[in-house]
């Protein structure tokens, strides 16, 4: 019998070579068979890896304790933070406490603290920066006004849906005041294979670029970070609409709410090429996520964020100019991020924008979650935070903006009491909702302070 060397090399089969495909395949599988065990670490994995795994686990449920909690060293947060079940620890991480500056509006702080972490600069927590009433307002913009068209969501290029917005036309089925009528999939709309004008006038090339984005989770793939030098190659490349799904039925409204996992805020986003798509114009934001996004900006003391003389470098060529932010920051995209409690996002790094230093703020809402946030690769050990609703989380400057970070775990039965009950019209049916979401408004600033896109690169 002929060998072929394929098959005798390390690569291929010997079970007993670390080295071999079939080695490397049986201890997947082993993992796969032990990895919910509490201590089970493989050195293979990263470090950033592992704790994804650990806090992942359903069963036996992780143990927090190294989780940074602030919410349980909070009186006001008391019963908030018993929810569930899920504490972690007010001095799990080493972090700093510093003053907010007081806001220009007529609230201060109320007494809020920012939190600085010596081994990640940049980083930033803001524990309950966002008032209760204001978490209700943002979870009713989030479902009512801002997941629908013209902003996009994970189901438009997949389904056809209402244009009144699927979260409006939910609230009507809810109330009996409407069929829970089938949503159809763009597919029905398409003409017969063959006749339609895509396969034959798309290169390869370009049917590599415009992978669709599945309804369900994120799918996060490594990309080219963004940065003023390649900002006109970036703005050239074409980007083609992501092809629908040629095997989905049509659904009921009800039954595509939990589906609904992303909504595009701001400059409008390309998931086939991981770019900015500047063509289809900047979007708006403005309003209340605008307006607590500059707030905390505004009221983070930088100078205590970034002492002077310490790392300087990684800023750009304007250098670290943080003191400017009070003026200069100005958001202009993002995303808004429902999690059902099964859902997870793995680490990643945010680097389609093309600055690379300013503010990206971050707003957890009703249920909460662990947040990893690691460094410039995934072998640095992440930092696990508990996030819950009304916390702000602010990366920025070189060390932290463009850091590994991802939620492996959202805490079932978290809902603080503060988002249940009340008087306001329609809330239980986002109350219902929210008892196993968390929403995550995302967002960034693109460019960076007298970059103007319009003139650049031409
Ligand atoms: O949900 C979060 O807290 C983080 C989301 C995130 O990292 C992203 O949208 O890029
Ligand atoms: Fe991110």
């Amino acid at each position: 019998m002929t060998v072929s060397v394929a098959s005798t090399s390390s690569s291929a089969g010997d079970i007993h070579d670390p080295t071999s495909q079939a080695y490397k395949k049986a201890r997947r599988k082993h993992w796969k068979s032990t990895r919910n065990r509490p201590d089970h670490v493989d050195a293979d994995w990263t470090p950033f890896r592992a704790a994804e795994k650990k806090y992942k686990a359903k069963f036996p449920p992780p143990d927090l304790s190294s989780v940074l909690d602030l919410a349980t060293a909070d009186p006001s947060r008391a019963e908030e933070a018993a929810r569930g079940g899920w504490r972690g620890r007010a001095d799990a991480v080493q972090c700093t406490e510093i003053p907010l500056h007081d806001g220009t509006e007529a609230a201060s702080t109320g007494g809020r603290k920012a939190y600085t972490f010596p081994g990640t600069p940049g980083l930033v927590l803001l524990p309950s920066f966002v008032p209760h009433d204001q978490q209700r307002q943002l979870v009713r913009w989030a479902l009512s006004e801002h997941a629908r068209c013209p902003n996009e969501t994970n189901l438009d290029t997949h389904y056809l849906l209402p244009t009144n917005g699927l979260w409006n036309e939910y609230l009507h089925v809810r109330k009996g005041e409407i069929e829970d009528a089938e949503i159809l999939p763009r597919v029905a709309l398409q003409s017969p294979p063959g006749v339609g004008a895509r396969s034959e006038t798309t290169s390869t090339n370009e049917q590599a670029l415009i992978q669709a984005e599945p309804p369900g989770p994120r799918k996060l793939i490594s990309n080219k970070p963004a940065s003023p030098d390649n900002y006109a190659e970036f703005a050239r490349t074409p980007k083609l609409p992501a092809p629908p799904s040629q095997t989905l039925r049509p659904v009921p409204i009800s039954s595509l709410i939990p589906k609904l996992r992303w909504a595009n805020i701001g400059w409008y986003y390309h998931w086939g090429t991981k770019q900015y798509d500047f063509t289809r114009g900047p979007g708006e934001i403005a309003g209340l996520v605008r307006s607590v996004c500059r707030r905390a900006v505004e009221q983070i003391p930088w100078a205590k964020v970034f002492p002077v003389g310490e790392a300087e470098e990684g800023w750009g060529d304007a250098g670290p100019d943080w003191m400017h932010w009070k003026e200069t920051y100005e958001p202009d995209a993002g995303i808004v991020n429902f999690y059902q409690t099964k859902d997870t996002l793995m680490a990643h790094v945010d680097r389609s924008e093309i600055c690379a230093t300013s503010s990206l703020v971050s707003m957890s809402l009703g249920c909460a979650a662990i947040f990893l946030i690691g460094g410039l690769t995934r072998d640095d050990p992440p930092t696990p935070i508990l996030l819950r609703s009304g916390d702000i989380v602010v990366m920025s400057g070189p060390a932290c903006r463009r850091a590994y970070h991802g939620v492996p775990r959202i805490l079932e039965g978290t809902l603080p009491p503060h988002l249940e009950g009340g008087s306001d019209a329609d809330w239980e049916y986002y109350e219902e909702y929210l008892r196993g979401t968390r929403i995550n408004v995302n967002v960034r600033q693109v460019f960076p302070k007298g970059f103007n896109p319009l003139t650049e690169g031409r």
